[in-house]
């Protein structure tokens, strides 16, 4: 079957659409949506869609970005949590053979099971305009969980997308950074102003890409401690290390061996988190996990 072209992606045929299905914004659920036909261009070239692809959608809206997936991609999967969403969804999709769309939450959907049944265990493609209030949780679940995915595409809040780039020494460097850090390689591919949203959301915001790394960036023996680490450091984060560590309430190492650990890593006494990389943080948790108490 040959499948239509694109009609959504300008204010026009959007405002249309809303219309016809006398649709109410619901903003629990961070409903903007995409009205700029350069913006979802870019975002189908920045997650190089191909013919193969079995892509999630989260949060398709009235279908505008599940359109042009559905061009270029062989199977997408639209997860909406709003059912006010479902109807309009079935029109606006109605010509396209190859979606599916699944009106669940995001964080509810066992994604392992959804590439092993759809895609024969063969890693996936997410692409998304993001609901801004569960930025966090939908990235983070997808890589601890371990879904298997080839790249994350994802329209987001600029300052997150800068959050998820930066290097220590930086006001953003974070938590979030070593942790989308560890998983893959992150890169703001545009930056969109509010314009190119109905209705138009009160922050900037950012196309970023998540590459999959192919193999793990640094050798850690738990990664659990070392996220529990990082978190530590990062919630007292003007605080040396030595003292973020040894007064969280997450871990119970002494004074003593967190000391002892940081001599043995060869960071100077006095060291901020904010200051340590990702090999570093992996190397005090292989040093730290060497006591069995925090395990
Ligand atoms: C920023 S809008 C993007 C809409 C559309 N993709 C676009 O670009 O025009 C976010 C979408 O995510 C949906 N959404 C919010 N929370 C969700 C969740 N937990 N699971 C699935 N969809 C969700 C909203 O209803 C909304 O349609």
């Amino acid at each position: 079957m040959d499948r239509p072209l694109p009609k959504l992606g300008t204010p026009g045929n959007t405002i249309e659409v809303l219309q016809k299905y006398r649709f109410n914004f619901q903003k629990k659920y961070g409903q903007n949506f995409l009205i700029d036909r350069r913006v979802l261009e870019k975002i189908i070239d920045a997650a190089k869609i191909g013919s193969d692809d079995y892509v999630v959608e989260v949060g398709p809206g009235i279908g505008t970005m599940t359109q042009y997936l559905a061009c270029h991609a062989r199977e997408v999967c639209a997860v909406e949590i709003d059912r006010n969403l479902i109807p309009v969804l079935k029109d606006t999709l109605s010509g396209y053979d190859n979606v599916t769309i699944l009106n669940e939450d995001i964080l509810k959907v066992d994604l392992n099971t959804l590439v092993r049944e759809k895609n024969y265990g063969n890693p996936i493609k997410v692409v998304a305009n993001l609901p801004y209030y569960i930025t966090t949780p939908i990235i983070m679940g997808l890589f601890e969980q371990h879904v298997l995915v080839d790249s994350v595409t994802v329209m987001v809040q600029k300052e997150v997308a800068l959050r998820m780039q930066a290097g220590p020494g930086t006001k953003d460097y974070g938590a979030l950074s070593l942790a989308v850090q560890y998983y893959c390689v992150p890169k703001i591919v545009a930056n969109v102003p509010p314009n190119c949203f109905i209705p138009r959301p009160k922050v900037g915001s950012a196309v970023i890409s998540l590459e999959r790394h192919k193999k793990p960036p640094v050798v850690v023996s738990d990664e659990k401690l070392m996220f529990r680490l990082i978190r530590a450091s990062f919630n007292q984060r003007r605080k040396t290390l030595i003292n973020a560590l040894t007064n969280s309430p997450d871990l119970s190492y002494t004074k003593e061996e967190v000391a002892e650990a940081v001599r043995r890593c060869k960071f100077i006494p006095t060291i901020r988190g904010e200051a340590l990389t990702l090999p570093e943080f992996a190397g005090l948790s292989n040093v730290l996990g060497e006591s069995s108490h925090n395990s």
